[in-house]
């Protein structure tokens, strides 16, 4: 029976490597290596060693040479690693020839964070969502997780022929299994996404904007969600806190309701089917009349941090909507180069911290000010004698219906804020 491996929960120590290729490369690739032990111990897994390997060109089997990757297993076995993992992505044919050479679990930073979101995934949305993810990386790598049956037969390389039958036909079995479940969890996730999109329009209907909270992982979204509205949303100094979204309506200080939706984090090399997986989620983002962006003020990487979520966000469609950004943490940036940094990539940004609830006044009233140039639906009740303001309707605004009710007309219509102003009178709820 096919089965996703649960590796990283069976291995305890690992070696963590980096390989770059370009010197330009190297300071990123640092942080990189940084990130991935984050991303190792939020999974429990403790770190014997890390290794930042400059390659000069990729290779084929190994992605570096042959040389360096012996030197890299024997370090491995010199710290009684049971687990190798890389923070640069691993065809499935590279993972299986390190796995045969070091005879021990070689991983790469998307299985990593699969099962990060694996672990964390508590709805049966993201659960589903994990589980196409996973599948789908997988898929290609189950000769891998079958090489055990070809190698039991009778020792020497490559096992008896019966024994690789057997391998090779528990495999094609399980592709079939796999692409059953891949397509089911594709199935229900769509009508996931068709739930949400009555949901939605309910929303809209009650003409209630939206706003979706986004940033890189860690940067204290659902913080600054919980202190805007009194939710008890998870908020942990831990990669991937969250993995759901949540809504909660706020009022702005003008008494403008606003809901508010907090977001999965992004992370650096996020696995492009996780974002394709998560759509039904993160659509809840593209589909927000705008964005918060949190950043991580505190972070010598804000920028990397900024960029990727720009990134990703692209990806999603998402890229060119009205965004508010916000410098959080600001309660912990105190060295001047810091300030520095960020007064130069952040002129315009709001400086404030979630948690302490430093100037969050700012944010809320950066939101009034994007919603005050929004168009709005407005429903009028107007008197046929101002039919002057029936004819600016026509030409200023986009009509969605007109009824005659005695002698008034009820008009329902999208309206810029420059006429919005002169037919407040004639409102009706
Ligand atoms: N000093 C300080 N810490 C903060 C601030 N905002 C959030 N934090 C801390 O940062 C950590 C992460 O906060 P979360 O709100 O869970 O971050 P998130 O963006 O929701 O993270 P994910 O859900 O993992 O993507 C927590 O330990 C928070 O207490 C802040 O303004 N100042
Ligand atoms: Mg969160």
């Amino acid at each position: 029976m096919f089965e996703v491996r649960e590796k990283p929960q069976m291995v305890e120590r690992a070696l963590l490597v980096r390989l770059y290729f370009d010197p330009r490369e190297a300071d990123e690739s640092e942080a990189l290596l940084e990130e991935l032990g984050e991303l190792v111990t939020t999974l429990g897994i403790g770190i014997a060693e890390r290794v930042l390997a400059k390659s000069r060109s990729m290779h084929k089997k190994f992605l570096c040479g042959t040389g360096k990757a012996a030197e890299i297993v024997e370090l491995a076995r010199a710290h009684e690693c049971d687990c190798i993992v890389f923070d640069n992505s691993l065809a499935p044919s590279q993972q299986r020839e390190w796995e045969n050479a070091a005879d021990m679990c070689v991983i790469d930073r998307e299985e990593v964070i699969l099962d990060i979101f694996a672990q964390r995934a508590q709805t049966k949305e993201a659960r589903l969502q994990v589980e196409l993810a996973r599948m789908q990386y997988a898929l290609p790598r189950m000769a891998r997780m079958w090489g055990h049956l070809d190698r039991e037969g009778g020792g020497g390389s490559g096992g008896s022929a019966a024994a690789r039958g057997m391998g090779e036909k528990q495999i094609e079995v399980d592709r079939r299994i796999a692409r059953t479940r891949i397509d089911r969890a594709q199935r229900e996730l769509e009508e996931v996404r068709k739930q949400r999109a009555t949901q939605r329009h309910a929303r809209e209907k009650l003409e209630t904007p939206h706003a979706a909270i986004v940033g890189y992982t860690n940067a204290g979204k659902s913080t600054l969600l919980n202190h805007l509205s009194g939710a008890d949303v998870l908020a942990k100094d831990m990669l991937f806190a969250t993995l759901d979204t949540t809504t909660r309506k706020i009022e702005l200080p003008d008494g403008q309701p606003l809901l508010l939706t907090d977001t999965v984090g992004f992370v650096r090399n996020l696995p492009h089917r996780l974002v394709e997986a998560f759509k039904a989620t993160l659509e809840e983002a593209v589909l927000a009349d705008f964005l918060i962006h949190v950043l991580d003020a505190s972070s010598p990487e804000v920028q990397q941090f900024h960029d990727t979520t720009l990134e990703v966000l692209a990806e999603l469609g998402a890229g060119d909507k009205t965004t508010i950004t916000v410098l959080n943490k600001i309660d912990r940036v105190e060295d001047p180069d810091q300030a520095a940094l960020l007064d130069r990539l952040f002129p315009d940004a709001i400086r404030a911290s979630a948690l302490s609830g430093q100037n969050l006044d700012g944010i809320l009233s950066a939101c009034s000010a994007v919603l005050a140039d929004r168009v709005r639906r407005h429903h009028y009740c107007i008197p046929q004698s101002r039919a002057d303001l029936v004819g600016l309707l026509h030409r200023d605004a986009k009509i969605l219906s007109t009824e005659y009710e005695g002698n008034n007309i009820l008009v329902h219509a999208v309206v810029p804020p420059s006429i919005a102003g002169r037919l407040e009178e004639f409102l009706t709820p």
